[in-house]
């Protein structure tokens, strides 16, 4: 069994890196933490990087997780292997690209790049955000799945995700005690559907809806409260039509041992308690 400990990153390609710069550390909020010949680094948090944009196709989109050491990297590399899935050892200079010791890359059973990464590197200065909108790190992504329950299995059986609670045949699942780290979300292709970074209070939610509205910035749900992990949320949209969530107050669940996942119904009342509807998402707004 593959032992997921955390996210660490996202990579994502985009034609207009400048844009892609423009809107990362005036509009979300990060900070930039470098540039190579065709990536732009950003981080959100106590690590040397957790987004990165690199220059090219916006369809390129990738999830990095992390895991123990490198005997797990070679264990999970056997597992994937053995049930068919291709898998990339990462070379020298693409771990170097990645600031990981070492990586390997394959694709989950939607087709979504996935990469598992031994030794993220941490940054010694701590997080010094370009726009004060609060960030307190990087903490999930919701992933387009063809079919939930398929991909639910490949997470759960053979990655060692646990589902925390689940909306219609949409799982919300954690690799650690946090409410979810990957989301699945049903869709006709592969790609990252949205990427979420914590934010300090309720206020730095309802701050940036203002300060994005005001910049124009698409607003595409909330401000709005989840019923499943309890958190005030605010999801708005970036280059390439990525969407950004920033939320604030993710349950943590209690007792691995004990914990059911929940069912809600895939109706708009369990995406947001306060009656928010999603405008230009794929959930339901009606
Ligand atoms: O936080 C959540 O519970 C949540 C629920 C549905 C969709 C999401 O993106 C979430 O983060
Ligand atoms: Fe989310």
């Amino acid at each position: 069994m593959i032992q997921l400990k955390d996210v660490s990153y996202v990579r994502l390609g985009s034609p207009d890196l400048e844009q892609a710069e423009q809107f990362a550390t005036t509009c979300l909020g990060l900070q930039i933490a470098g540039s190579g010949k065709a990536d732009l680094y950003l981080r959100s948090d106590a690590r040397a990087h957790t987004l990165c944009y690199t220059e090219g196709d916006p369809r390129r989109q990738t999830v990095g997780f992390e895991v123990e050491d490198e005997a797990s990297l070679q264990d999970a590399a056997s597992t994937l292997d053995a049930l068919g899935h291709a898998v990339h050892a990462g070379t020298a200079e693409e771990a170097e690209r990645r600031k990981v010791k070492s990586f390997i890359g394959f694709r989950d059973p939607t087709g979504n790049h996935i990469e598992l990464v031994v030794r993220p590197e941490r940054s010694g200065r701590r997080y010094f955000a370009s726009r004060d909108a609060g960030i307190t790190g990087f903490s999930h992504v919701g992933l387009n799945s063809t079919d939930p329950a398929r991909d639910e299995l490949f997470w759960t059986q053979v990655c060692n995700a646990r589902v925390s609670d689940r909306i219609g045949d949409i799982p919300l699942m954690r690799v650690n005690a946090i409410h979810h780290t990957i989301a699945l979300v049903r869709a006709p292709q592969a790609g990252i559907q949205h990427i979420n970074h914590q934010v300090e209070s309720s206020d730095d939610v309802l701050r940036s809806y203002y300060f994005l509205n005001d910049k124009r910035v698409p607003i595409v749900f909330g401000p709005g409260r989840h019923p499943t992990s309890g958190a005030r949320f605010l999801y708005f949209s970036g280059p390439d039509g990525m969407i950004f969530e920033y939320s604030v107050g993710v349950d943590e669940i209690e007792d691995e041992a004990t914990h059911r996942p929940r069912q809600f119904g895939f109706e708009p009342a369990s995406f947001c308690m306060w009656g928010s509807r999603p405008a230009g998402m794929a959930l339901p707004s009606t």
